[in-house]
């Protein structure tokens, strides 16, 4: 199993500290969102695994290696950094095929991703007049020619219609449940919460969070449950004597803020209310993360030295 290993790992440029003391493992089966407000270091972090930078300290590897010791990289880290980067004057297929042939990829498979990223149809036109939608099409086609264990997907959505967000969300799935090490970069909080399974969050260079999204969200945000009654008033009552504000909302439901669902039955159950509809209102990843970068942005105005450890968060 191959996962990335990012370790005390800082990159400036100049003064600019982009990459400040990261350390995290993006491990094998799982999608991981990489998640940070603009200039957060996510991009320098992906160029420093895939040795496009030298690291000012610290190390970036891939299955234990570092990226320039790999033999034929493609095949051992697929990665969609910059979809403007082809040689626009080269067609799809023969962009394509030339990364083949560096890395000792058979050229049938070349006809393979362009099946799979859905440009097939257009594999003989030059690159140079293709869509954004299209060239990203072709990054990730490029990024899966080698068949690699391990994917780095910088905004991955970028450009996509519907159809195609809907198709990378499935695709990147797919590749995490066959076992592969995923890792998407995104400011989609939708999109990375459909898709996504575990998160690594930066902010101003450091890590900020490296949990389950599910833990994640749970630990950012209030429950709320939603109930339906034949005896609404009856039930809010109850609700009442225990300590909870049942309100009503337009469309004839109740909530109850910081309260689960499961709660609710038990105490209607007790008290013989009949309830026709009972549910969990989840809270949101863009609620989760707006609550941790809000509290990282107070934190660095009462600290003005650096943001705050994992730990102060
Ligand atoms: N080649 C470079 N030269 C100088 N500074 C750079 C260079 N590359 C990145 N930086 C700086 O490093 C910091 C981190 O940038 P980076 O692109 O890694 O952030 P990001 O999290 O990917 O942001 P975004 O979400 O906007 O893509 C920023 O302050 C950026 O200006």
């Amino acid at each position: 199993m191959t996962s990335i290993d990012v370790h005390e790992l800082t990159k400036e440029y100049g003064t600019v500290r982009a990459v400040d003391g990261l350390t995290f493992q993006v491990r094998p089966g799982h999608v991981t969102g990489f998640l940070g407000p603009n200039g957060a270091g996510k991009s320098t972090t992906m160029r420093l695994v895939l040795g496009l930078d030298r690291p000012t300290s610290g190390t970036a590897t891939v299955g234990g290696r570092r990226f320039a010791d790999l033999d034929e990289p493609l095949r051992h880290v697929g990665a969609l950094l910059d979809a403007q980067a082809a040689h626009g004057a080269r067609t799809a297929r023969d962009h394509l095929r030339v990364l083949a042939a560096g890395n000792r990829i058979r050229p049938a498979r070349v006809d393979e991703v362009l099946e799979e990223t859905g440009i097939a149809a257009v594999a003989r036109k030059r690159i140079k007049t293709f869509s954004l939608g299209m060239r990203q099409r072709l990054g990730i086609a490029a990024a899966l020619l080698g068949d690699p264990p391990v994917l780095m997907l910088d905004e991955p959505a970028n450009g996509l219609d519907p159809e195609g967000i809907i198709w990378i969300r499935e695709l990147t799935r797919r590749l995490a449940k066959e076992g592969r090490t995923v890792l998407v970069s995104s400011h989609l909080m939708t999109e990375t919460a459909a898709t996504a399974d575990h998160l690594v969050i930066l902010g101003r260079g450091r890590l900020l969070a490296d949990l389950p999204m599910e833990e994640f969200i749970t630990s950012r945000t209030t429950p709320r449950a939603r109930f339906r009654s034949a005896e609404p008033e009856r039930l809010r009552e109850v609700l009442d004597r225990a300590g909870h504000v049942a309100v009503r909302g337009e469309d004839g439901r109740w909530s109850v803020d910081g309260v689960l669902a499961e709660d609710i039955g038990r105490l209607a159950a007790r008290e013989g209310v009949p309830v026709v509809e009972l549910g969990d209102d989840r809270g949101s990843l863009e609620q989760a993360y707006l609550d941790l970068t809000t509290s990282e942005a107070e934190f660095a105005a009462r600290n003005p030295l650096g943001p705050p450890s994992p730990q102060e968060v």
